[in-house]
């Protein structure tokens, strides 16, 4: 078991994380990887934090860091993330029109405004996923034989686009906590074990409280295997 982590929001834990190099050197063995893990990536490279222990305590996160932490299920996983002027462009896009902006600084964007960020986008490296996960999935996750259970890939899902939409809550806590309150996930071809596999999402739009996302998992041969489409709904103010 792994040390706790003692970052205090998860937006200080994006900025001073950096992924382990056993897990990094592992998945630069597969070629697909390379241009999401080379200098000239849009992705930096950070851990899985769902992964991380949080302490004897805690119960956050233990399907995660303790039941499918093992050589057995998931051997190596960690989360690639756009950087931070990518980021802030996304916010802008994301919230230009929403009540539910992350930060009151983003309110009221402007016609100007939103015409700056178009032309920023052109001069920052662009993101085509706001969230991805790699993983290597293990012989002990199946359902049918040498083949991913479906379940485990919805909490893969549902995972990496909590991750996801974590990235764009400021530490300011503007926005609540967001939990799932839909998760549509399309099974179009069997997700052979072991294997290696990115799992990539974006936001795709926010109304108020409400959040879509939308995800697929890819394998080496680039086929879509499975795909995604979620609602998030942030807590209200004030707590549930
Ligand atoms: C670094 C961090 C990583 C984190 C990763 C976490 C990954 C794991 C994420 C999960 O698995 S979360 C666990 C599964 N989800 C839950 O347990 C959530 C259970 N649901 C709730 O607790 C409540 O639904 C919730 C607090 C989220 C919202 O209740 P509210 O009473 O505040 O909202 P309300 O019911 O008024 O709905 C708000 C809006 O969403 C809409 N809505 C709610 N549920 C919906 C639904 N299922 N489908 C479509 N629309 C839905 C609803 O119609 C409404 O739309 P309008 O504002 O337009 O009227």
């Amino acid at each position: 078991m792994s040390t706790p982590h003692n970052w205090t929001t998860y937006t200080a834990f994006l900025r001073t994380s950096r992924a382990s190099e056993s897990d990094l050197k592992y998945f630069a063995l597969h070629p697909w990887l390379a241009p999401l893990l080379s200098p000239g990536s849009p992705y930096r490279s950070v851990p899985f934090f769902s992964r991380l222990e949080k302490g004897e305590n805690n119960t956050l996160d233990r399907f995660f860091n303790r039941v499918i932490n093992t050589n057995d299920t998931i051997p190596h996983a960690i989360a690639l993330v756009p950087g931070d002027e990518w980021l802030a462009l996304r916010r802008k896009e994301l919230f230009a029109s929403s009540t539910s902006s992350p930060s009151s600084s983003q309110q009221n964007v402007t016609g100007e405004e939103k015409e700056q960020a178009t032309t920023e986008q052109e001069t920052t490296q662009k993101a085509e996923y706001d969230f991805i996960l790699l993983t290597s999935l293990a012989p002990s996750l199946s359902g049918f034989t040498d083949t991913a259970h479906g379940g485990l890939l919805s909490a893969l899902f549902d995972e990496a686009m909590g991750c996801c939409t974590a990235a764009f809550r400021n530490d300011d806590d503007a926005v609540q906590e967001l939990f799932t309150v839909n998760l549509n996930v399309t099974y179009r071809r069997p997700v052979p074990l072991p294997g290696v596999y990115a799992i990539r999402v974006r936001v795709e739009k926010t109304e108020g409280r409400k959040w879509w996302l939308k995800g697929e998992l890819v394998g080496g041969d680039g086929v879509v295997r499975t795909s995604a489409e979620s609602l998030w709904v942030a807590a209200r103010k004030g707590g549930l």
